[in-house]
């Protein structure tokens, strides 16, 4: 018979919920060891030997450290935990997203330095107490933690890399978070463009829309360097409500791929149902109340069900990025041999509403491609 391996043998890194980041006591110091063991490579665990000072992470089999892999500490710059009134913060990339998770900050009593592409959407930042700086290099040379919030990964690479981006701004002490949603290898590589410049790095997509993100309750999928992670907790904290620490960087990427993978296919299987119920004469308005009330009740279709009724997409999470996670979420599922044809048909529609020109209206827009759909087969 064929032996299926364990899930738990399958795991990635053990996730670490912000309820439990280090055991109590723990100095400074073992912080930023913390981050330099990551930069070698090595997982942290591996670096305390004694129950105290490690680090209070679940472990699962695949985090198991090989003795080969355990390599002398070397401390670096300790990282400072951020605090309003005392750090400066940078975020580069002020969209629908940027714009409200840096209001939050400023809200908060950071200092924060800006810089967008399009310089005029710093400007209403500008006017609630942000500085603008002409080159992402600028913000990173300007703050101690400097966030991105870019829209996929080729512009989350050229922001970090290019002759006057991030990483040319970066030095020891410092730190990027990117809470750009990307893949994986993107991730890794702007991870090395950061510690090529001596600066510690986390990636930490978000879970959460424009809404959240206004209200300060997104969810942090962070991983990488974890003595990052408990610097900018404070930060972290003024944007969201939740944050995960998933180890070594990629895992985010994937996490948050994974998520939005199920939300893309979750919105053309809601906008198919509403098309067919149109079909058979019952009142979309009616479907969305029977979905809230059962089994399959989600907060997306109580809040985008009457807008996409009313065929009304403005913006909050523009149709491009979802189409952009669909495909990439696809390419992972490649890259590892898992079948998802359900992703890959949700995806055809967003591809098809693209083409009809919605790529900045809503994902639920995508809508007016199953509509579409149904015209031609008419
Ligand atoms: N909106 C949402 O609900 C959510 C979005 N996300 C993710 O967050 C990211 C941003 O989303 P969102 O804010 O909605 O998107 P927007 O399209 O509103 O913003 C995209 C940002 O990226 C910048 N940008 C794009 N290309 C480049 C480039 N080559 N160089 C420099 N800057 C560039 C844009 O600059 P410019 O203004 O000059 O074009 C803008 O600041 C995406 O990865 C998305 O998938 C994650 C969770 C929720
Ligand atoms: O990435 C989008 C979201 O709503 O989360």
């Amino acid at each position: 018979m064929l032996k299926l391996p364990s899930i738990t043998a399958a795991r990635g890194p053990a996730a670490l919920h912000d309820r439990t980041t280090f055991a109590p006591g723990m100095a400074r110091s073992q912080i930023s060891c913390l981050r330099s063991t990551r930069a070698a490579n090595v997982h942290p665990q591996t670096a305390f030997t004694s129950g105290a000072m490690a680090p209070r992470m679940r472990t699962s089999t695949t985090l198991a450290p090989t003795r080969r892999s355990i390599q002398p500490l070397t401390c670096r710059a300790s990282l400072t935990e951020a605090a309003p009134g005392k750090t400066v913060l940078g975020f580069v990339g002020i969209g629908i997203m940027g714009l409200a998770m840096t209001r939050n900050l400023l809200k908060a009593g950071y200092e924060v330095v800006v810089w967008n592409r399009n310089p005029d959407k710093c400007k209403p930042l500008a006017d609630e107490g942000a500085k603008v700086a002409s080159t992402p290099r600028e913000v990173a040379a300007a703050a101690t933690y400097t966030f991105a919030m870019l829209s996929d990964p080729e512009a989350a690479l050229e922001v970090a890399t290019r002759p006057d981006g991030v990483a040319a701004g970066l030095a020891p002490g410092k730190g990027y978070v990117d809470v750009s949603t990307v893949d994986a290898a993107t991730s890794r590589a702007v991870a090395a463009a950061v510690r090529g410049a001596g600066a510690a790095f986390l990636e930490a997509p978000v879970s959460g829309s424009k809404g959240p993100a206004e209200q300060g309750k997104l969810i942090f999928l962070t991983a990488g360097d974890q003595a990052l992670f408990t610097a900018v907790s404070a930060p972290l904290d003024v944007m969201g409500k939740a944050k995960f620490f998933l180890g070594q960087e990629g895992a985010g990427a994937n996490m948050k791929l994974v998520v939005n993978m199920v939300m893309g296919s979750m919105m053309t299987s809601f906008a198919e149902g509403l098309a067919l119920a149109d079909k058979v004469g019952l009142r979309q308005q009616d479907v969305i109340e029977v979905v809230g009330l059962g089994a399959i009740a989600a907060p997306m279709f109580a809040l985008k069900g009457p807008s996409m009724a009313a065929r009304s997409y403005g913006p909050a999470f523009p149709l491009k990025h979802q189409q952009k996670d669909m495909r990439l979420a696809l390419a992972l599922g490649d890259e590892v041999a898992q079948p998802l044809p359900m992703a890959a048909a949700a995806n055809s529609l967003y591809i098809a509403a693209r083409r009809q020109g919605l790529g900045d209206a809503d994902f639920s827009a995508v809508m007016e491609a199953v509509a579409a759909q149904q015209q031609q087969q008419q």
